[in-house]
Order: structure tokens, then C-alpha cells, then sequence
């Protein structure tokens, strides 16, 4: 048969040609799967929905994306990575049964057809959800996460979108995780905007970092997760915004009872080694936390957002959530003997209360971040001291960092006034008291270091910034990424920056910082300073 007609599959240059898989619709691939209509398209592939033609049965075929056409390893990996989810094999991860071998036409494997809602969906039609549905739905994934990582399977992208309701023995909420490894195939190429892998929000911060990660990026991902589903929002970045080092997530956590907070804070800690160690350690602490909020359900609010339109219920709800605390921390240390009974009005014991809410926030990551509010929509302001390129970062982020800071004051400097700070070489310098003294000029006094001055001539460097930038593993990420170091000038004006260690970005941005000639000072000093890339 002519390879171009044969209507049962297109054949690959057929394919290079559709483009889009649109044209697919109404034909058969591998004699089996009739498709019927395109289901939607993610970063990886088009999914449609077939009709098994022997078992009139309905399926959903990812197919790779068609841009990944000319990538036979990503292919392969696409399939790899699928082989590996179907062994799985957890009611709450949605089963894939076939696959189409790339020899064959277009990589793609095939899934249960799911007829449902995504979580992020839902979070948009209905707000943020009630806790004990949020800890139900994230108790699955979790379950889903435990079967997975036993299997040696790491997601690497849970997220609202990535996470199937459907309706299942009279559980609407039913759940069943979608892309298992997916992530994974991309990092390390140039095809993605996010190298990394992930989904801006969900992505642990040792990803970003570029070392080992583990099975522990699923555990921050589901905290992000219940925080989301709780609050209606990420609790730190946004798309467009990337901060380096990330710090914990623990902002908007305030709102809610101590026994989620507590959660949230473990599984989205900053170090690996102190969130959960396992999914199955999540689970029992979801389980704890429910048991500590049943307890006192008569004060804690269903949903979260009932908070802030119930202010004379404030009193009562804080004292519920350091109740929840207690039941926590007694839960850890007994058996499930936490109950309402038991634990009594909350509001009459305060200071055993608040020194065990003490003992429950030493489990949150690191130090409590100042406030900054991220919604998932928008980035956050610029702090102060931050390095724009020379191009707005974003869209929405505004940078007032860019505007020149006060300029040094010439009059108190010991030296002749160069041409700009940044033509100072050591050659036009004072070396000391004794060649000072040689010079035998009246002297000036040398002014005090003056931080935001040396900022704003650091802050003139945005280009350079940006050439670090794209010379490093950042450089196909269209985020602004923030990095925060902190820069020390001697009182004759050299220049060190200390910036988290493994960025490859840092040497570059060092090597800038030591090649600014800052102006001489009295004392020398330091000030934080925020990269923009
Ligand atoms: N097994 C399935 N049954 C029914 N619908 C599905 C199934 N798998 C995926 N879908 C739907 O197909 C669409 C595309 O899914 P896909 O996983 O490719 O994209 P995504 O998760 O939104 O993006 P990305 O892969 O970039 O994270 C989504 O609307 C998803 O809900």
C-alpha cells in the first residue's frame, strides 16, 4: 500500500506535515484506536480521546507533542517514563494499558479515559475548598505518591492541574494523578522554558539549585498543594517571579489552624531533611491534623475564607487552632486518643497551649520569611537593592530598584574626583596613610560608606547582570530570577559578593561585583543586594 494513503496510520512525514494532530481525529493508529476528539495539550503532548475499535471501549492517548518530533531521546524518554508509571498501579493514579512505539508513527501511550475535573479547575470554579475535602483529596494524592515512590517513581510535577477529580463509588472527589515522571524528560534540555522540570509554585527549591533530588519534591509539591487548595492561592512564587534562594512558603499559612500550618510548613521546608521523609509520613500527619481539627470542629471554620468575613468569630478560631496544636503535639507523642472530649474548650488553657504552638512551628522550615503576598497571578514587588535588566522583568513586576540611588557626596572624598566610579582603577587610588602623607595635598575626609550609592552603581551593571544570565543554566527560563547575595566593600572601594552556593550564575556575577570599582570610604561596608536575571 501507498505509505501516504494508508488511512489506518499517518505515517511520520504525514505527520511532520499535520503539525497540529488535529487531522487525526476519525482515523485509527495501530489498527486499535479510533481517535474521536482532542481532550486538551500540555507541555509534553495532545491528548486525545480513542475508541478501543475491538473493545468499544473509550481511552485517552497522549501523544507526543509534534515539536518533539525530530527528538527521538525525548521520545524515548516520553515512553520510559510511561513504562515506569504504568507499574504503578494505585487506584488513585489513572492506569495506562498501551503504548505506540516511535517505529510505528508518533510516540504516545494510552491511559484510562477519565471523565472529571481537574483540581485547578474546580479551585477556579469554587474557591479555595473546605479542609476536611482538601485533606481528604491531598490524603489520595499522597496515597497515589506512597505506591509511586515505592516503584522508584518520582512525579516530579504534582500540581492542581496534574491532579483528576472523578466521581467513583458516590466520592466526587475521587482523585487520580496524571503524569507520572513527565516532568523529568525535559530537564537538562533546551525545550522547555523550565530546564528544571516542574511547575513554577510546586517546585522544590533543591530543583532549582541543580543538585540531587529525590522522592522529597513530591512531598513540598502535595504541601503546595494543600496550601492552594486551602487558600485559593500559591504561597510564594509566581510564574514570572523566581526567588533564589526560595525561601519557606510560610506566609499566608497564618491564616489557617495550627495543625495544617504545621503540615504545610514540614512538607514545603526548604531542606529536604527536615519535610516528611516519606509520603506515608504525610499521610499520618494529614491523619493527625484531621483528628486535632475534628476535635474542635465546633470553632474551627470549614473554609478557610470563612476567616476573614467572621471576625467575631477570630477569638474563637485561634484558640481552636492552638487547641489543634496541642492535639498535634499529643498525638506524636500517644496513640489517637485525641478527641473533643478529651482536649476540652481550648480558650482556657493558655500557656501550656502556646508553648506546644511553639513546639509545633519549630517543625516549619527555616526562619519565617518576611511578608510578601505572590498570588498565584502576580508577582511580587521588587525588594529594594534588586538588579533589573535592562528590560522590564515581567510584565506585572514592577522594579523601582532601577531608579539610580543618591549619588555619593564628592565633596568628602580624600581623592581627586574621578571620572566615574567605575573608571576607578587601583592606579588613581590612594594606597594608604604613608603615600597620603607623601603627597603632601591637604586631605580631605573620606566620607562614611554610603550603601545606597554603591547600590545604585551596582544597579547600572542591569546588562552585565543580564549577560551572566545568559551564559548560565538559567538562560532559557523566561522568569525573572531573583538572587540574593550580599555584597562587601573595603574603604578603598573593592568588592566582594557572597551569593548561595550552586547557581552557575554566581561566578560571573562575583567576577561583576569585583570588577565595580566602588568609591573609597572611611569604614567600608556592606549592603544585600538582589541579582535580577
Ligand atoms: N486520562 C485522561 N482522561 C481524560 N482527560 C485527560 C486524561 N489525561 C489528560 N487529560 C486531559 O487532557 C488535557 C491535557 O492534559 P496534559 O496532561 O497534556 O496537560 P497539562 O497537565 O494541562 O499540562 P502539562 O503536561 O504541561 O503539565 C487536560 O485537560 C487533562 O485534564
Amino acid at each position: 500500500m501507498d505509505e501516504a494513503g494508508d488511512s489506518t496510520f499517518p505515517n511520520w512525514p504525514e505527520l511532520r506535515r499535520l503539525f497540529t494532530y488535529d487531522e487525526l481525529v476519525g482515523k485509527v493508529l495501530q489498527g486499535r484506536y479510533e481517535v474521536v476528539r482532542r481532550l486538551g495539550a500540555g507541555g509534553m503532548g495532545v491528548v486525545f480521546l480513542a475508541r478501543h475499535v475491538h473493545l468499544d471501549k473509550l481511552f485517552a492517548l497522549k501523544i507526543i507533542s509534534a515539536r518533539y518530533l525530530d527528538e527521538p531521546e525525548i521520545g524515548r524518554r516520553f515512553l520510559l517514563e510511561a513504562q515506569a508509571a504504568s507499574k504503578i498501579d494505585h487506584p488513585n493514579v489513572v492506569g495506562i494499558t498501551d503504548f505506540g512505539p516511535p517505529e510505528a508513527g508518533p510516540t504516545f501511550f494510552v491511559m484510562e479515559f477519565l471523565e472529571g475535573e481537574d483540581l485547578a479547575r474546580t479551585l477556579a470554579r469554587e474557591g479555595p475548598l473546605a479542609w476536611p475535602r482538601a485533606l481528604h483529596i491531598v490524603a489520595q494524592i499522597a496515597r497515589a505518591l506512597a505506591a509511586a515512590h515505592q516503584r522508584g517513581v518520582v512525579h516530579r510535577d504534582i500540581k492542581p492541574q496534574n491532579c483528576l477529580r472523578v466521581d467513583r463509588d458516590g466520592d466526587p472527589d475521587f482523585i487520580k494523578v496524571l503524569d507520572f515522571g513527565l516532568a523529568k524528560i525535559l530537564s537538562g534540555t533546551n525545550k522547555s522554558t523550565w530546564t528544571v522540570g516542574g511547575s513554577p509554585g510546586y517546585i522544590a527549591p533543591e530543583i532549582y539549585r541543580g543538585g540531587r533530588t529525590d522522592h522529597r519534591v513530591d512531598i513540598f509539591a502535595l504541601g503546595v498543594v494543600l496550601h492552594t487548595l486551602l487558600l485559593g492561592r500559591l504561597p510564594a512564587q509566581s510564574p514570572s517571579d523566581v526567588e533564589l534562594p526560595p525561601r519557606a512558603p510560610v506566609l499566608h499559612t497564618t491564616d489557617l489552624p495550627a495543625p495544617l500550618r504545621a503540615v504545610i510548613d514540614r512538607a514545603t521546608a526548604e531542606d529536604p531533611e527536615r519535610r516528611y521523609p516519606s509520603a506515608d509520613a504525610l499521610l499520618a500527619a494529614l491523619a493527625e491534623a484531621r483528628a486535632a481539627l475534628e476535635s474542635f470542629s465546633r470553632h474551627v471554620p470549614q473554609n478557610m475564607s470563612e476567616r476573614s468575613t467572621r471576625p467575631v468569630r477570630r477569638g474563637l478560631f485561634l484558640a481552636a487552632s492552638l487547641g489543634g496544636a496541642l492535639a498535634v503535639a499529643f498525638a506524636a507523642a500517644s496513640t489517637r486518643e485525641a478527641s473533643g472530649d478529651a482536649a476540652g474548650p481550648a480558650q482556657t488553657a493558655p500557656d501550656p497551649l502556646a508553648r506546644t504552638v511553639v513546639a509545633a512551628d519549630a517543625t516549619a522550615a527555616g526562619p519565617a520569611a518576611p511578608a510578601r503576598d505572590a498570588g498565584a497571578g502576580g508577582p511580587a514587588p521588587a525588594p529594594a537593592g534588586a538588579l533589573a535588566p535592562d528590560r522590564a522583568p515581567s510584565s506585572s513586576a514592577p522594579t523601582p530598584a532601577l531608579a539610580p540611588g543618591p549619588r555619593p557626596r564628592d565633596a568628602q572624598a580624600t581623592i581627586d574626583p574621578p571620572a566615574g566610579p567605575e573608571d576607578m582603577s587601583e592606579r588613581t587610588l590612594p594606597k594608604g596613610p604613608a603615600r597620603n602623607a607623601s603627597a603632601g595635598r591637604p586631605q580631605k575626609q573620606l566620607a562614611p560608606f554610603d550603601p545606597s550609592a554603591a547600590r545604585a552603581q551596582l544597579e547600572r551593571r542591569a546588562a552585565d547582570v543580564r549577560a551572566c544570565k545568559a551564559d548560565s543554566s538559567f538562560r532559557t527560563m523566561s522568569a525573572t530570577v531573583r538572587l540574593a547575595g550580599t555584597v562587601s566593600v573595603s574603604p578603598r572601594g573593592k568588592a566582594t559578593v557572597a551569593l548561595p552556593a550552586g547557581y552557575d550564575v554566581s561566578p560571573c556575577l562575583e567576577r561583576l561585583v569585583a570588577g565595580t570599582r566602588f568609591r573609597p570610604s572611611l569604614d567600608g561596608g556592606e549592603f544585600a543586594f538582589t541579582f535580577l536575571l
